[in-house]
């Protein structure tokens, strides 16, 4: 038996750590075994390794309610640590890829609990847990260990725009747009836009359009100014091409890809020399896993079809 679980039998009834939102050490070690289930979200595994996460919440256009905003959170946090996913495609079911943030809910839901007390700072305290889960649910997708491949189709609006800024990359259909609407209904966006998209789109004055118009940006755009690598004709096709793409990704070393991506994160937010130092510090131990001498040998050997064990 393991050390690690030597100690979790031994300290049997294990105290809940809490890591945020009441998701425990416990739901965490439950999680790695099987895939949960859903009420917003479709998960399948189109491919080995490759992990299908669908918005499927269709009769509403994928709004994002508070179930989903949280079930999103839980799910990335899941294919972050399971060992059998190594690259996730995010879509959306029916007509709409999402149209943002369940107004419905908002109303119904934020606005009454705000509404039942007087004082602006108490105001605020109840506001603060929703925007901060609001934030981290976001956030999952680019703290997910795996590669994050958005796919769009339709209407990308509001809360969408801020879920796939936080992706690894993005593709769309030729009928996408892309609208930062925040503006458009009296806010300024506070979970990831602001802060991803300028990045993402390299063009701070093009973001800054964007927000403060609130104005569609169709596919062919999107392509031509890099929020999306790829447009393709129909959203099939799309889903088809991306998780092709996934899969060519899942086949390489789990360490690569994985170490690659917390070093492309971590140095878009610090200086090169940080970069440096931070990867320098990862790749101490990483280049001494056996997945460098296994690809190694599959390069000098010509030999396409190595075999990683998981991660
Ligand atoms: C802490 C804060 C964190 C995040 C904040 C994010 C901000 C945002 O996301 S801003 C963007 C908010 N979204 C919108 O403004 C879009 C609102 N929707 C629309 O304008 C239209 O629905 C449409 C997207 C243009 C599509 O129009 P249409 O094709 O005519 O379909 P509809 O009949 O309008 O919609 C079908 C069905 O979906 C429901 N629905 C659509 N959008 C939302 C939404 N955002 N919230 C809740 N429900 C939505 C719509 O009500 C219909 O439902 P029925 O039950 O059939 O009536």
């Amino acid at each position: 038996m393991s050390l690690i679980s030597r100690l979790l039998v031994k300290s049997k009834p294990l105290k809940p750590v809490i890591f945020s939102n009441n998701y425990t050490l416990q739901t965490h070690i439950a999680n790695m075994s099987s895939t949960p289930n859903y009420e917003f979200l479709s998960v399948s595994t189109p491919k080995e390794h490759v992990f299908h996460v669908e918005l499927n919440r269709p009769d509403k256009l994928n709004a994002i309610n508070y179930s989903l905003f949280s079930e999103l959170k839980s799910c990335f946090e899941f294919m972050s640590e399971s060992e059998d996913c190594r690259i996730v495609v995010l879509s959306g079911a029916g007509r709409f890829f999402t149209a943002g943030i369940d107004l419905q809910d908002v109303t119904q839901n934020m606005v009454p609990k705000v509404a039942q007390v007087e004082d602006v700072a108490r105001k605020a305290k109840i506001f603060r847990p929703f925007i901060r889960l609001y934030q981290d649910s976001m956030s999952s997708l680019e703290q997910c260990r795996k590669p994050v491949i958005a796919a769009v189709h339709s209407g990308c609006i509001g809360a969408g725009v801020d879920l796939i800024t936080a992706a690894d990359m993005r593709f769309c259909s030729k009928d996408a747009y892309f609208q930062v609407k925040e503006v458009d209904i009296g806010m300024a966006a506070d979970v990831g836009t602001l802060q991803r998209l300028p990045k993402v789109i390299g063009s701070d004055s093009l973001a800054r359009e964007l927000c403060y118009t609130c104005s569609k940006f169709p596919a062919a755009e999107a392509l031509d100014r890099g929020l999306v690598s790829k447009v393709y004709d129909t959203k099939d096709e799309l889903i088809q091409g991306v998780i092709g793409l996934a899969e060519e990704i899942s086949k390489k070393s789990p360490v690569a890809v994985q170490t690659t991506k917390a070093s492309l994160v971590y140095s878009r937010d610090h200086t090169v020399q940080e970069g440096l130092d931070h990867i320098g510090l990862l790749n101490q131990m990483m280049l001494q896993s056996e997945d460098l001498v296994n690809a190694t040998m599959g390069q000098l050997t010509k030999d396409p079809n190595v075999v990683f064990s998981k991660l």
